[in-house]
């Protein structure tokens, strides 16, 4: 469904990106990780069309993403931060999303219904605390019921029922065939969320398979040890090289 082929990015001499590869598909939920600076943000960023790679090639669904937009359609993101006008209320920003994208299809509100959202839509977006930010940004990124969902860091921020009401909203879209990207650094999450792992170093893939092939590799039960056994293989090699 994602497509990258031989995706590097400059910014000025440094090389954020490093002739990356990678097919991502629908039903598959993918953990990507690795340390910070490693390219993570900037790959989203590039697949969201908000940084436009050196060389390379992305596409979704048979059709390369360069210079096109319509393609957002098909993804949901929930950011880190969700950055709104805060003068506006939650009401009003999501009828305002609504409005904009004038979507034909039915809408995903369970989010909405379960984080119990319409209890503050007369709040104004500058007085949500953290987490009922997080709960908006979450809401929206499944709304319009998009094939792909992008994740940065979804659970940051949420009480523990939140964090569960969501990893269950995470676990059945994936479920239901749709393409899953997420970053975080709570493992235990990952473990329970992705099926497979994409570890970025330096800007190069480290790693990309399943978690449960990275497990059996590793011989750990817990995706948190069997990433930092990967990690100091790793280490181990590049001192072998450099030495
Ligand atoms: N606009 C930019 N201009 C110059 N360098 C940049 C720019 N954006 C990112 N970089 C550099 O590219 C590298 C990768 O950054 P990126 O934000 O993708 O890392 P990350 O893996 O998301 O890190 P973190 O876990 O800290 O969020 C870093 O060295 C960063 O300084």
């Amino acid at each position: 469904m994602i497509s990258i082929e031989k995706i590097n990015k400059k910014f000025g001499k440094f090389q954020a990106i490093k002739d990356l590869n990678l097919r991502l598909e629908l039903g598959k939920s993918y953990a990507l990780i690795g340390p910070n600076g490693s390219g993570k943000t900037t790959l989203i960023k590039i697949l969201l069309g908000l940084v436009i790679p050196t060389s390379g090639d992305v596409q979704i669904g048979g059709e390369s993403i360069l210079q096109e937009w319509k393609y957002r359609e098909k993804i949901g993101y929930m950011p880190q931060i969700g950055r709104y006008p805060e003068n506006m209320t939650v009401g009003q920003v999501i009828g305002m999303i609504k409005n904009i994208r004038n979507h034909k299809g039915v809408m995903d509100e369970e989010l909405i219904k379960s984080f119990e959202l319409e209890k503050f839509y007369d709040k104004r977006m500058h007085t949500l605390s953290g987490g009922m930010r997080q709960k908006v940004s979450a809401a929206l990124a499944f709304f319009f019921n998009p094939p792909i969902l992008i994740l940065d860091e979804p659970t940051a921020g949420l009480d523990p029922v939140s964090v569960e009401i969501l990893k269950d909203k995470i676990k059945q879209e994936k479920e239901s065939g749709k393409l899953i990207i997420i970053t975080s650094h709570i493992m235990s999450d990952l473990d329970d969320l992705a099926t497979d792992l994409v570890y970025l170093f330096e800007g190069d893939l480290l790693y990309h398979d399943t978690i449960k092939q990275l497990k059996k590799e590793t011989g750990e039960i817990r995706l948190g040890k069997a990433i930092s056994c990967l990690i100091t293989q790793n280490n181990f090699v590049n001192q072998l090289i450099k030495s």
